[in-house]
């Protein structure tokens, strides 16, 4: 048992330190000071390992101190590792990050209670140093609680919608990315086909698509800043997964310990490059101002904010929690959270259909039944294959192994579990989309799961890749719309193939990605309905 190992371990490892220390000292009054120092020993292993577990769900016994984080050391998949916890422990369980108690909901009714049922409870997310200081305070999106969260999500949401998102001008906005990346893929590749690495082309793709909508903006593929940009934010997603980063939350003063520091200043380092973009574009939307503005439809989200501060300061309403730092930390979320993560996908998904050719062929052969140069959002209902290969890109590629990070609102008791308000809790989705129960050899991948015996798209509602309840993934129409768009485009028009040795191996960073690979990409050629890319 790994409290009794713990416990023998803890009572060796202080006898002999004690007898060293006593020896070193010369101390005579061995036996009472002994005796003292064990049971102080005692009484904190015993509060450790269960007075302080009694009032949460069950889980993997953690270490003194360390909790459950040695269980990851030399882990290859940590799916892999939750599945066993959910097994061992069920649908709701504790995994201790060092000192701190992460509950991981992990079955879908227990996800429904708990995020929707008691949504107020459990719907808070996490702050701490670390968040604070890249979020300069309770600004942006992801990381904010309360009223000012309420109004800017709605503000969020109101403007992506007004610009389309689920309409047909999204579709034009997307469509013209898209073909601009087919025309530089098929320039690349020339006639015979071509090695090339494509996840910077998808980057540049999917950044126009956000930065568009955020600021009107859009960069040619061979332009070297909007690949630093990219760089920046996979830079990003893995630095702030770095163990020193919970040594930085814990006792903040180690960020300014020299050498220690030295994955802090990097942070800040691509926090303040990220940022100078960002004020760039502000600073440039300001200098074109005008007054007029006001009584127009805003060209991007940058001008919607300004309109909307301008609309009720003139209105004589309270301006809420609008103001020009909470403008630049709400671009900083849209444009981390609206990039990383579909570029990541997509990175999966032509991997995917690399390594997986048979697939490749009938998502091709479905593709060309539709007979158009440019697959569009209506033909989707025609595509249920493309769409189950879509889902089972996103369930395979699970890109958040441990999902964002959320806190009980408020002491709450439920199922005889006493939540403290500030409580880590989580929808684990990533355990819900590998559970073997749902899904039969999970570790396969294999598009026909999401597929009836009609052919159409079966839903499954534990297939959950933008989560549920109040703080679901703001982006989710887009962000379909984007990975249906560019998916079938591309595997309409080119075919992927990877060299064997090239690995699915997952790179842990905030999102999982693969490793860096190059594919070859042929243009398709006569056999199918088109000869060249419009
Ligand atoms: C394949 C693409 C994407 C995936 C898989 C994805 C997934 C997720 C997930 C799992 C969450 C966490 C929900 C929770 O806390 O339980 C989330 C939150 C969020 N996502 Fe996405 N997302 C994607 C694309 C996007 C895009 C394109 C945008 C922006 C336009 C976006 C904006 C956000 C924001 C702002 C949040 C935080 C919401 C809040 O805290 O209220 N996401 N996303």
């Amino acid at each position: 048992m790994p409290s009794l190992r713990n416990a023998i371990l803890l009572t060796i490892a202080t006898t002999f330190l004690y007898f060293r220390i006593m020896r070193t000292l010369n101390f005579d009054n061995y036996m009472a000071t002994y005796i003292y120092f064990l049971t102080c020993i005692t009484l904190y292993a015993i509060y450790e390992l269960n007075y302080k577990r009694r009032r949460l769900p069950n889980g993997p016994v953690p270490w003194l101190v360390a909790g459950n984080m040695p269980s990851f050391i030399n882990v290859n998949n940590v799916d892999v590792l939750f599945q066993s916890w959910k097994q061992q422990y069920g649908g709701i369980f504790t995994v201790w990050i060092g000192p701190i108690p992460l509950v991981m909901v992990s079955d879908l009714p227990t996800i429904k209670k708990y995020f929707i049922q008691h949504a107020d409870s459990f719907s808070n997310r996490w702050r701490n140093f670390v968040t604070d200081s890249i979020m300069e305070g309770s600004n942006g999106i992801v990381q904010i609680d309360g009223n000012k969260w309420r109004e800017q999500r709605r503000f969020a949401l109101h403007t992506l919608r007004d610009f389309g998102v689920g309409k047909p001008l999204m579709e034009q906005m997307i469509t013209l990315e898209v073909t601009s990346l087919m025309n530089h893929m098929e320039k690349s590749c020339g006639l015979d086909g071509k090695e090339l690495h494509l996840c910077p082309s998808i980057a540049v793709c999917v950044g126009n698509i956000i930065n568009n909508m955020l600021f009107g903006l859009r960069f040619n593929q061979d332009n070297s800043y909007m690949h630093r940009l990219h760089q920046l934010l996979d830079d990003q997603s893995h630095t702030v997964m770095q163990p020193i980063m919970g040594a930085y939350i814990a006792f903040p003063v180690t960020s300014k310990i020299p050498i220690i520091n030295g994955e802090w200043n990097r942070l800040m380092g691509i926090k303040n490059e990220l940022l100078e973009f960002l004020e760039t574009q502000i600073e440039g939307h300001r200098m074109n101002w005008k007054d007029e503005m006001i009584e127009q439809e805003p060209e991007d989200l940058t001008y919607a904010y300004m309109i909307e501060v301008e609309k009720r300061k003139r209105n004589g309403e309270d301006v809420g929690f609008f103001d020009d730092q909470q403008l630049k930390m709400l671009l900083l979320d849209l444009f981390f959270a609206g990039m990383e993560t579909t570029v990541t996908t997509l990175k999966w998904a032509f991997l995917l259909m690399a390594k997986n050719q048979k697939v490749q062929k009938n998502v091709q052969a479905e593709l060309d039944s539709i007979g158009q140069p440019m697959i569009e959002i209506q033909h989707r209902t025609r595509l249920p294959y493309v769409q189950a290969t879509i889902n089972e890109i996103q369930r395979i590629a699970n890109i958040l192994p441990i999902n964002l990070l959320r806190t009980v609102a408020e002491d709450i008791e439920i199922d005889g579990y006493n939540f403290k308000k500030g409580d880590l809790i989580i929808p684990q989705i990533s355990i819900l989309m590998n559970d073997p129960e749902i899904f039969e050899n999970p570790e396969e991948f294999n598009p026909s799961r999401f597929l009836d015996e009609d052919n159409n798209v079966k839903k499954i509602d534990e297939f959950l890749p933008f989560s549920i309840g109040r703080r679901q993934c703001l982006g989710e129409s887009l962000a379909r719309a984007e990975l249906y768009l560019v998916f079938a485009n591309l595997i309409q028009n080119f075919n992927f193939e990877v060299a064997d040795d090239v690995t699915t191996e997952r790179v842990l960073g905030l999102t999982v990605s693969p490793v860096e690979y190059s594919c070859k990409i042929t243009r398709r050629g006569l056999d199918h309905n088109q000869n060249s890319v419009k």
